[in-house]
């Protein structure tokens, strides 16, 4: 089968950026070369000052191209005093220009503790710092940085300068989103705190009020607060941890508390970045509909000038920002994990069995080269022993059939139909088990499921017992959480209804139990086998009632 090829474009930059780089290409040159379906390919461009050196300008329309060609893009980092604030060109308008050419609305920067064992170099008291997950999503090409602005020296008013801060109902919006499926793809969904100076500003409010409705209508099941940024940059040094979760906010104050958290966990060279034209990918690269969200990764630390050079940079947050490169852009979350997995076993001390590896930042003396070198060999090995787990069968039938050359061909046989019902219901017990976490995450108490003998829900067939073939004459589940007043129950509560007994004995667990919110699978295009049809939907409302049936929430099965 011909191997699915993603394209990456890489862009080194200046300073540190080409050591940190070097390092991340050869982690992703280790996942290509162990995938016996993925190859991914890599071409660097020139961008930053080194452009600005060779084309007198930071980006050119060849990189440009490339960059919208591509699948992923991995980067550096870009600047330096060569081209300070004074210069005519400066490397910063090229990213800038980068980052609204590809419409990478959404930067995402979590700050926490690759290695617990990096505890002792946050510049917080560890117990302040312990624990600290947070996940910045920056909105990326608005406000300030693109408003209007004149500089200094230029007329009407040639004493003056100014930048407008200006925001757009769908700009605030679409980040949102972004920002609550972060939140939803953890487990227990994670808080939202938007950060914004409602107190002052005109695009505060705006920014409050869209992200207020975006939540409430759309993601009803997700913790919102707002804090203003003063307080916000204040909490972050003081206690950080009441910001655990998502900070949704405006692009300025986004660059300014992503650079505060992210000293947090112990040296700016840690962290990894990714800026995005959507929403992250949560497909797997292999399925059907998968579709690559473009997005530019890169470590949240600059080029470091004053470091450049020497070798020993911490290559860490770019090794980090290609892991969630395969992640969010190419749907490729197993090796993502097997790379953080790496790097936390290099960083973790000896004591616990990792291999303490530290660069200056960290107050060791290992170079750029020596992380790279040890994360690849963990890297390797990790991959290889995937390769050998998944050919085992084939390996071993290659062996047999050169130990036998005329040996009929091998076939395995199915267990009995006793072994293979207890291996049914062994994945039934899997999946139920996992219901009250999935009700949780979506913000409902309870999930019913009612359904006639030849009119079953779809769901039936996966939690049933594996002798059973199909409902009784009417039969009614009830999940629940099990944190809930039900707790002692089973979970689900079932009934096999003959005889009508069912409805009062459901009334009576609905007012012990009082659930908020109830989950009911209904199917308006598929009538019998896509949740309750016609005819059940109204006997639910009738024994129930209007006052229960308002707390349905009707999900499509
Ligand atoms: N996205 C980017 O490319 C980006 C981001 C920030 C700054 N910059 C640019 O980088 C240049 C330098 O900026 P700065 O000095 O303010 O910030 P910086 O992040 O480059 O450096 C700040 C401090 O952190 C240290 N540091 C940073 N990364 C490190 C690493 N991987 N390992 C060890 N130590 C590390 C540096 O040695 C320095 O002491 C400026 O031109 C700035 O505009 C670029
Ligand atoms: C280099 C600069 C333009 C950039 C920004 O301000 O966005 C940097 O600080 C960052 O956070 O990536």
């Amino acid at each position: 089968m011909a191997k699915k090829t993603f394209r990456i474009v890489v862009l080194p930059g200046d300073g540190i950026g080409p050591e940190v780089v070097a390092e991340a290409v050869r982690v992703l040159e280790t996942v290509s070369a162990a995938s016996s379906d993925v190859e991914l390919k890599l071409e660097t461009y020139d961008f930053g000052g080194c452009a600005v050196d060779k084309y007198g300008i930071a980006l050119t329309e060849e990189t440009l191209q490339a960059c919208q060609q591509a699948d992923a893009i991995l980067m550096g980092a870009i600047g330096g005093p060569k081209w300070g604030v004074n210069a005519k060109v400066r490397p910063e308008q090229g990213l800038l220009s980068l980052r609204k050419a590809l419409g990478l609305y959404a930067n995402i920067r979590p700050a926490n503790f690759a290695s617990e064992s990096l505890l002792a170099h946050s510049p917080l008291k560890p117990a302040i710092a312990q624990g600290v997950n947070i996940i910045v999503v920056r909105e990326l090409i608005g406000g300030a940085y693109f408003g209007t602005r004149k500089e200094l020296g230029v007329s009407p008013d040639e004493d003056a300068a100014w930048d407008t801060m200006t925001y757009s109902v769908s700009e605030v919006q679409r980040i949102t989103r972004v920002a609550a499926q972060i939140a939803l793809a953890a487990d227990p969904p994670l808080p939202i705190h938007s950060v914004d100076k409602a107190n002052v500003l005109a695009s505060s409010r705006l920014w409050r009020k869209v992200a207020t409705e975006t939540l409430q209508n759309e993601y009803p099941q997700l913790k919102l607060d707002h804090q203003l940024v003063d307080s916000a940059s204040m909490i972050i040094v003081a206690n950080p941890k009441k910001l655990n979760g998502v900070i949704l906010t405006e692009n300025l104050f986004g660059d300014i508390l992503s650079d505060e958290s992210s000293v947090i966990p112990g040296s700016l060279g840690l962290l990894p970045s990714a800026s995005l034209a959507g929403a992250p990918s949560v497909a797997n690269y292999a399925e059907l509909t998968f579709k690559t969200t473009p997005g530019l990764y890169e470590p949240i630390h600059g080029s470091a000038p004053d470091i450049a050079g020497q070798g020993i940079a911490n290559p860490i947050g770019t090794i980090l920002s290609a892991a969630m490169l395969l992640r969010y852009s190419l749907g490729m979350d197993k090796p993502a994990k097997a790379i953080e997995e790496a790097v936390r076993k290099v960083l973790d001390s000896r004591d616990i069995g990792g291999e303490g590896l530290r660069t200056a930042d960290l107050g060791g003396s290992h170079k750029t080269k020596d992380i790279g070198d040890k994360v690849v060999e963990i890297l390797k090995a990790t991959l290889m022993r995937w390769l050998v787990f998944w050919s085992l069968p084939f390996l071993s039938l290659t062996v047999l059939a050169q130990l036998h050359p005329e040996a009929p061909a091998p076939y395995y046989t199915l267990p009995s139909l006793r072994e293979q019902a207890e291996i049914l219901d062994r994945w039934r017990d899997e999946r139920v088990a996992r219901i009250p976490d999935i009700l949780k995450k979506y913000g409902v108490d309870a999930w019913l499921m009612s359904q006639r003998e030849h009119a079953e829900d779809t769901i039936w067939w996966s939690i049933k017992d594996a002798t059973e073939f199909a409902p009784h004459r009417r039969t009614v589940v009830l999940f629940h959480t099990n944190s809930s007043s039900l707790t002692g129950h089973p979970n689900p509560i079932r009934w096999v209804d003959n005889t009508g007994q069912v409805w009062p004995e459901l009334r009576a667990i609905l007012r012990t139990y009082q659930p908020d919110r109830i989950a009911v699978n209904t199917d308006r295009n598929i009538a019998f086998a896509g949740g309750l049809h016609v005819g059940e939907w109204d006997a639910l409302h009738e024994q129930l009632g209007d006052s229960w049936m308002e707390k349905t929430l009707r999900t499509s099965s």
